[in-house]
């Protein structure tokens, strides 16, 4: 048994946590990943956004037609992106890794972790303790296990995650994706952009139906003009063989189809990892979704045992666990003056075609809470930046109480959609109100901004 002073379990966001300030503790830094640094950097948030820059650009011939710009269709190459994009991440896993494993302070396990009673981990046929441990270890793909033949279907390789899909060798031809959130969202815009059919098989009637239904209902709109959208269809059965995906539906009118593709991207969601690590058995609580369950400190139920990240926050967003992370930082070496998450509202952006991005409640949320709201949905096209772009399908949406004059909840839709946002969610975090926000400042013309500035204006709250 070997007892350290702190452990972390995670080489996500739980690396980061361990800086200088820690020289003289000794701590044990796990992690089981096929590539250190967590999924944000191998699988997550950078390479995707880095394959979302070359997909872009490829679209550019598309916004320059209705401006007069006849530009001929660029052409990517999908091995030499990829090999960029990955040949700029991997020797940061690598160096990281190897400066962790170097580090004098610092036990590296490259191996999974389970609790075995309360402060009692077993790594590598080791026991260890620690007196304070930290539960960074993430999240995971989900494959939904009520679809006959997807489990057998992995094996001919012709199904794939977003770990796998970003490494294939080739483009596919035809690329179906099961699910119509975040990654189905992205990666539709990527692999399209790049040449491939894609076909999106969505259960609802909408693409990313979790957002305000002004932004769902024109994302989806967009969507059908780059993607085959199959709404309302219900997965019964997946085949694959060493030549093609079979994906079997059945839509909400009860008629079946047969749907065939060289690959199958599976993008139904993703569950914290806090089964692999046997939480319960340290006598940590977890929530019906298997989250563990933190307080505002980031603190679990047991003494000593913070957690952070995808396992505890059901946002599932990084800048979400690099903000814990701090707090769990500061608390670590601070446990006199502890410090609380008290951020709010916490922002998202899908880097989709078109960009969305939102902050606070949706228009129905808003409701529901009992809000006396206003509403405003500002066009793109009602500014100059708008009548430059040409734009006719982008907007910013925006809900205020009447009363507090605060926004509850910003929507946007739109090119720079997830920079467009920040000006909105700093007035929401320090609780500017609307009339400050829109007059209180100078917006530089003919900036795009000057929507955000119209929308606040639109609500019709000034003083
Ligand atoms: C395709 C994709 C795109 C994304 N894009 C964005 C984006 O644009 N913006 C954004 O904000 N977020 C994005 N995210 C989400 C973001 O990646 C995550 O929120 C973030 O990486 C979570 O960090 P974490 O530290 O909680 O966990 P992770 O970075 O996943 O780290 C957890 C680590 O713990 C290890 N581990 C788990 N269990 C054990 C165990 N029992 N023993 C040992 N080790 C274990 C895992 O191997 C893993 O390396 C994206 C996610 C995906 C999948
Ligand atoms: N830009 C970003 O910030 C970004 C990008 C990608 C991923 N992420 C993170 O990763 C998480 C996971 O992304 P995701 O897109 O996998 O999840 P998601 O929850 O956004 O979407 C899951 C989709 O799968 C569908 N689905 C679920 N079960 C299904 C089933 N049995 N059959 C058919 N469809 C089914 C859902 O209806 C939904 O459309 C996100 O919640 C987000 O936190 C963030």
């Amino acid at each position: 048994m070997r007892h350290f002073d702190l452990i972390v379990i995670g080489s996500g966001s739980g690396n980061s946590i361990v800086d200088d300030r820690f020289a003289d503790w000794d701590v044990a830094l796990i992690d089981d990943g096929p590539r250190f640094g967590g999924t944000c950097l191998n699988y997550g948030c950078i390479p995707t956004k880095m394959f979302v820059l070359p997909a872009d650009i490829l679209r550019a011939p598309e916004a320059g037609a209705p401006l007069g710009v006849f530009a001929p269709q660029p052409s990517a190459d999908w091995a030499v992106v990829r090999d960029r994009i990955f040949g700029r991440i991997d020797p940061i896993s690598t160096g990281g890794e190897m400066w962790r494993a170097e580090a004098a302070n610092v036990t590296l396990y490259r191996d999974t972790a389970r609790f075995t009673g309360e402060g009692t981990l077993e790594v590598s046929g080791e026991t260890i303790t620690a007196d304070r441990i930290v539960i960074a270890a993430g999240s995971r793909c989900t494959s939904p296990a009520s679809i006959a033949g997807l489990d057998e279907a992995w094996a001919s390789q012709r199904v794939h995650n977003s770990d796998t899909v970003m490494r294939i060798d080739e483009l596919p031809e035809r690329l179906i994706i099961l699910g119509a959130g975040f990654i189905a969202a992205e990666f539709a815009h990527v692999f399209s952009a790049f040449g491939s059919h894609v076909t999106v098989v969505a259960r609802s009637g909408a693409m990313l139906r979790r957002e305000d239904a002004e932004i769902s209902r024109r994302y989806t709109a967009a969507a059908a003009r780059h993607v085959d959208l199959r709404l309302g269809h219900s997965t019964d059965r997946v085949e694959a063989d060493a030549d093609r995906v079979r994906v079997h539906t059945t839509d909400n009118g009860g008629v079946q189809h047969v749907l065939e593709g060289d690959l199958l991207l599976v993008a139904t969601g993703r569950r914290p990892n806090s089964d692999r690590l046997a939480v319960t058995v340290g006598g940590i609580e977890v929530d019906p979704l298997g989250f563990v369950v933190v307080d505002a400190q980031q603190r679990t139920s047991v003494e000593g045992v913070w957690a952070v990240g995808d396992v505890s926050n059901p946002s599932m967003l990084k800048h979400a666990a690099n903000h814990e992370a701090r707090i769990v930082q500061h608390n670590l070496l601070h446990p006199d003056d502890p410090r609380e998450n008290t951020l709010a509202p916490l922002p998202h952006a899908v880097f989709g075609h078109p960009q969305v991005a939102a902050a606070g409640l949706t228009e129905a949320e808003a409701r529901a809470a009992g809000h006396d709201i206003a509403v405003a949905v500002q066009e793109y096209g009602s500014t100059a930046y708008g009548w430059a772009l040409e734009d006719t399908e982008s907007c910013v949406k925006l809900i205020a109480d009447k009363q507090t004059k605060q926004v509850l909840g910003a929507h946007i839709i739109g090119p720079q959609a997830s920079s467009l946002i920040q000006p909105l969610v700093q007035g929401m975090s320090t609780g500017v109100d609307v009339p400050t926000m829109a007059r209180g400042q100078y917006w530089i013309h003919p900036a795009l901004t000057e929507v955000v500035e119209n929308a606040l204006l639109s609500l019709g709250l000034e003083a």
